[in-house]
């Protein structure tokens, strides 16, 4: 049975969604519907994409009863009343990241969607790479040994992309490149919460973070630390070494295609996307995020376990106690 998509706002990254969706097998994905929050916007995008319905507001796809599942495509700070929103027409969503702006929002959704029994699930797109489930499979077989550090990078000029910058749209480095860098930190250490966090930055003129470096202590003295930048390119690469060595996924480290382990070079090359556009790199690379989701929802899961919403909680707290260090508030943040 085909899972019934809904797309919320016709932005890059929806396009990009859709495309990958369009290109799995009809019997197993269908995009039903779009809406965006001018109607015009919506029907331009359904005829590119060929979706059946568009509407002229995110309540009225809400309502759709067609509509099994919500892709939330919108800005950083809509991300949480438009969960919500499908959340309470009894959608499963699944939600661009940052999921919320703060851990606050992230707890509400996370709450919402568990008091309704219902599939919420964060697009940390990056942890359904191949060249990422390699790494979880080196780790655990203990390829590295004890592990000791691990440093993630993720910097781009971004300085010419509007929300990157706006501070009334949470723009910044942190919450848009640096969720990318914390989740494999997290990952790596198995989703524990770190004991120590300290953090250095400075701000952009908008007011948004511009260049921050973050030093995480987890149990066991091992640590990890990274940096993300929206003015600076940085190596866009993440290494995790232990007593007996070193592995390493390759720019571009948010979306990667190659793992290098003590030295082996391992390739996992995206599936074939001929005559396909995408606004942003390795887009084709939504398509393992996008399987995931249908296989939660085939059998029965309420969240995803490959990013749980405790983890989602849980980057958003880390966040959370770096922008206070920094001294970046959103007005999200005075709630
Ligand atoms: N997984 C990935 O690789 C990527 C993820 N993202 C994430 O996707 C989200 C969207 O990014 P992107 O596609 O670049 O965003 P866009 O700039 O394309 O905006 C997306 C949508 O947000 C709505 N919107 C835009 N401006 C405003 C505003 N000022 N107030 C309210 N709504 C607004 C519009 O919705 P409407 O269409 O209804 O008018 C727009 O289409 C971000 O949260 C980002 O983190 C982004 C890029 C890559
Ligand atoms: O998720 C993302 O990945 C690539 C970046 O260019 C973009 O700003 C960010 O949202």
């Amino acid at each position: 049975m085909a899972l019934r998509w809904g797309i919320v706002s016709v932005g890059l990254i929806s396009s990009d969604f859709t495309t990958v969706l369009r290109t799995l097998p009809r019997s197993e994905h269908q995009v039903v519907a779009v809406a965006a929050r001018d109607l015009s916007r919506a029907e331009e995008f359904a005829r590119k994409h060929d979706i059946p319905k568009a509407y002229g507001s995110y309540e009225e796809l809400a309502k759709d009863l067609n509509v099994e599942v919500a892709y939330i495509g919108t800005q950083h700070p809509q991300h949480k009343p438009t969960v919500l929103l499908c959340l309470a027409a009894g959608k499963a969503v699944l939600c661009e990241k940052p999921m919320g702006v703060n851990a606050a929002e992230v707890r509400e959704m996370v709450a919402e969607a568990r008091s309704r029994g219902l599939f919420l699930m964060e697009a940390i797109w990056t942890r359904f790479f191949p060249a990422v489930e390699a790494l979880r499979s080196v780790l655990a077989q203990g390829t590295l040994g004890d592990l000791r550090v691990i440093r993630a990078e993720f910097g781009k000029n971004l300085t010419n992309v509007p929300r990157s910058i706006d501070w009334a749209q949470a723009g910044g480095g942190l919450l848009d490149l640096g969720i990318y860098c914390l989740q494999f930190i997290s990952m790596v250490f198995g989703g524990q919460k770190p004991e120590k966090i300290s953090a250095v930055g400075r701000h952009y003129e908008t007011g948004v973070d511009d260049t921050v470096s973050v030093l995480l202590q987890y149990p066991g003295g091992v640590h990890g630390s990274f940096t993300c930048s929206i003015t600076a390119p940085l190596s866009n690469m993440v290494s995790v070494s232990g007593t007996k060595g070193l592995a390493q996924i390759l720019s571009p480290c948010w979306c990667p295609t190659e793992l290098v382990v003590k030295g082996e070079h391992k390739e996992f090359p995206l599936p074939p996307a001929p005559d396909k556009e995408f606004n942003f790199t390795n887009g084709m690379g939504m398509i393992y995020e996008a399987k995931h989701v249908r296989e939660c929802l085939q059998k029965g899961l309420k969240e995803s376990p490959v990013i749980p919403l405790a983890e989602s909680e849980l980057l958003a707290d880390i966040l959370d106690e770096v922008r206070k260090a920094i001294g970046i508030t959103f007005p999200q943040d005075k709630h």
